[in-house]
């Protein structure tokens, strides 16, 4: 089925895309489609937009500004969390813990990574072949040493024992010597092929470290290496900043969560696509709640929430069930931003619900929720989970792309090269675009030519991986 607005010649919004298809829709000329109308995306003058809530323009932040203010206000929310009485639920919430490493992935290092052993934790064979005690020919004793075996007795001069990579060195062994540089004679004795040096393919105790050497600083990303690492250096357990709780509400009553859109219902594709995204952000999702266009449901909710994070999707805006400004005005919340002149997503605000608890008004437009959550989620959770900031940095634009005449635009796109490539399917209410995407190009007031360079947000599983990101 064509979706209203499709470009002729454009593949059926159902049809099975792969990337180069979805590429082809980057190429098609000049038919951008956007169920936004031109008046919004790139109107003259600040004027009030039909139905918009009358102080926006007044009290919209701009994009760099509006992540700014939710990295501090997660920044203010980790102080007093460390600082509170440990013994109340507030207090003690972004205090360190411990987590099996299996739990650790994604995590930060709350406490140096500190040597619990040298490593190696003895002397090693690098090498298979034979562990030999002075210049050759050898002697070779039947017994071999394989690795995990106990102190193999010493060696005496003349004298070589097979050993086996990982097998503990004997006591007075010279050197080993690989298997491929040996020659055993006919009176079974053993002869290198090559010349040797003493301590040739032997791994000494403490190679990589000593006991109590710092391996890895407070701050680190626990990656799969950092895992491996803490094993291999004795850990079961490592102290990690714990990952912030986050708590999605969805609101609308005129969302299905299975079947066909009928009837002026739509399919919700919030609450499938938020969970996860959020985990990808470091969050732990306590809860997906379903509110309907209900205030006392939503308020009851927020209320209720001990999440550190709280995301409503919809209701952002003015209209007769949009019920985010009055509840949050109900509860006493603090708005600390209240629109964002981004596009899409300018509904979207930031709210301190608790002394400890933020909530994030993503609008219902599913692409506008995207930007809202990369605008304000994600610098807070990045913040409360202490993860380091991504290094900024940009492409060229394979194509000009039509700017806001006063908002940031946020556009998906795919990395080619040495070019990010704009998609189009970039409309407020569609996902089309980002489900192809890799990143999102932060596209400036006014808009930016074919070549210039566009700061870039990566998706997180263009980046990680899905199995890294997703834990
Ligand atoms: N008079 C005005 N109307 C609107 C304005 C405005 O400034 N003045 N802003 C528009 C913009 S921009 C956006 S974005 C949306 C924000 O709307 P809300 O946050 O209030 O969201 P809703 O009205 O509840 O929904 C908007 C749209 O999104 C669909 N939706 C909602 N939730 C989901 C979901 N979980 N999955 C899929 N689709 C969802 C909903 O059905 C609506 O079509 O407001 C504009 N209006
Ligand atoms: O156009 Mo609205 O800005 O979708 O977010």
């Amino acid at each position: 089925m064509t979706a209203p607005g499709t470009p002729a010649g454009a593949p059926a919004a159902d049809d099975d895309l792969d990337v180069e298809e979805a590429l082809a829709l980057v190429r098609e000329p000049h038919s951008e489609p956007q169920d936004d109308g031109p008046a919004r995306s790139s109107g003259g003058p600040a004027v009030r937009q039909p139905g918009e809530r009358p102080a926006e323009r007044h009290t919209a932040t701009s994009w760099p500004h509006a992540r700014e203010i939710a990295a501090r206000a997660a920044r203010t929310a980790r102080a007093h969390g460390r600082h509170g009485p440990a013994d109340t639920p507030a207090g003690d919430r972004h205090a360190p813990v411990s987590v099996p490493l299996g739990d650790a992935l994604g995590l930060v290092l709350a406490a140096p990574l500190d040597a619990l052993t040298d490593l190696p934790s003895f002397d090693t064979s690098a090498m298979d072949g034979w562990a030999v005690a002075g210049p050759g020919p050898w002697q070779v004793r039947e017994e071999g040493v394989l690795a995990g075996h106990a102190q193999p007795e010493p060696l005496t001069d003349g004298t070589a024992v097979r050993i086996a990579t990982g097998a503990r060195i004997p006591a007075d062994t010279t050197a080993v010597l690989r298997t491929e540089h040996g020659r055993t004679d006919t009176q079974g004795r053993l002869h290198p092929t090559r010349e040797m040096f003493h301590g040739q393919d032997i791994r000494p105790r403490g190679q990589e470290c000593r006991t109590g050497d710092q391996l890895l600083p407070v701050g680190t990303l626990v990656t799969p290496a950092v895992l491996g690492l803490a094993a291999a250096a004795g850990y079961d357990t490592v102290t990690v900043v714990p990952r912030p709780r986050a708590e999605v509400l969805i609101l609308g009553d005129e969302l299905l969560t299975t079947g066909l859109p009928h009837d002026g219902l739509i399919r919700d594709a919030l609450g499938p696509m938020l969970p996860p995204w959020l985990r990808a952000l470091g969050a732990d999702v306590v809860a997906v709640r379903r509110i309907g266009d209900d205030a006392r449901a939503l308020r009851k909710a927020v209320t209720a929430s001990q999440a550190d994070l709280v995301i409503t999707t919809g209701g952002t805006a003015a209209g007769p069930v949009d019920h985010v400004h009055p509840v949050l005005e109900r509860v006493g919340a603090e708005l600390l931003v209240d629109g964002v002149k981004v596009r899409p997503g300018h509904p979207m605000l930031l709210a301190r619900t608790k002394e400890h608890q933020h909530l994030v008004g993503l609008p219902g437009n599913p692409l506008a929720a995207v930007s809202g959550l990369l605008t304000l989620a994600e610098p807070l959770l990045r913040t409360l989970a202490a993860r380091p900031a991504p290094e900024p940095y940009t492409l060229p634009l394979k194509e000009a792309v039509q700017g806001h005449p006063y908002d940031t635009r946020l556009i998906p796109v795919v990395l080619r090269g040495d070019h990010a490539v704009p998609l189009h399917y970039n409309g407020p209410a569609m996902l089309r675009g980002i489900a192809a995407a890799d990143a999102l190009a932060v596209v400036p007031p006014g808009g930016a030519r074919q070549g210039e360079e566009a700061e870039l947000l990566d998706l997180p599983w263009a980046t990680a991986g899905i199995g890294v990101c997703f834990t």
